[in-house]
């Protein structure tokens, strides 16, 4: 096809801006400031808020479709980035705070009133990712976090009740937000857990 100008022009695919993802990403993906300093998540309480203080910006921030991950209400997809568990600091109210499922290797620290996951640290030394703590930048009023790169455990969310017929509209809307959809983590993560497996096991 030849538009205006003869210049080519790609035939119109379907749009998927009516499916619904996350309301952080909804209207398009936010990039980070490369200069922010860091800010505050708060829970949901109205009265005395968990605050738990996060120095820095995050890593590897995602949309992530798992049942373990915390998400506000009405939403199939959680929010969820890393950062160093030295810049995570529980600031307020400590004392609301519970371990969701201790037996898992991310341990989410819950508020035992509202139900916001705060925080979720890994405490084996031996994981691949032992050291990053799992927050969502969305409980913070702060602009400047590192935006979502990335879609994982897409396929989970049929676990959790969503119909299969409904996947093609997600990835769809995933790809369109530039949200490449991945069934596990990203290749880079998924690279970075494979090479210290290798590692432990004196292969390389
Ligand atoms: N199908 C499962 C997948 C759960 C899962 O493996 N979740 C991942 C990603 S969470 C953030 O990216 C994970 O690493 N979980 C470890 C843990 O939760 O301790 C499901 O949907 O439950
Ligand atoms: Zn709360
Ligand atoms: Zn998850």
């Amino acid at each position: 096809m030849f538009g205006l100008f003869g210049k080519k022009e790609e035939p119109a695919g379907p749009s998927y801006a009516h499916v619904k993802i996350h309301p952080s990403v909804d209207g398009g993906v936010r990039k980070g400031s490369s200069d922010f300093k860091g800010g505050t998540l708060r829970c949901h309480c109205s009265s005395n808020p968990v605050e738990v203080q996060i120095t820095g910006n995050v890593a590897h921030n995602h949309i992530c479709g798992c049942s373990k991950c915390w998400k506000p209400k009405g939403t199939i997809f959680s929010q969820i980035a890393v950062c160093a568990k030295d810049n995570v600091k529980v600031t307020k109210n400590a004392d609301k705070l519970t371990i969701v499922d201790p037996s898992a290797a991310i341990q989410r620290h819950a508020c035992k009133d509202c139900g916001v996951h705060m925080f979720g640290r890994i405490e084996n030394d031996g994981h691949p990712f032992y050291g990053l703590d799992f927050v969502h930048t969305e409980l913070s009023n702060e602009s400047g976090w590192n935006g979502a790169e990335f879609a994982a455990f897409v396929s989970s969310v049929i676990e959790q009740g969503t119909k299969p017929e409904a996947m093609e509209g997600i990835r769809g809307r995933l790809r369109e937000l530039g949200l490449e959809p991945y069934d596990c983590l990203s290749p880079p993560l998924m690279d970075a857990i494979a090479t210290h497996i290798a590692k432990s096991r004196g292969l390389l």
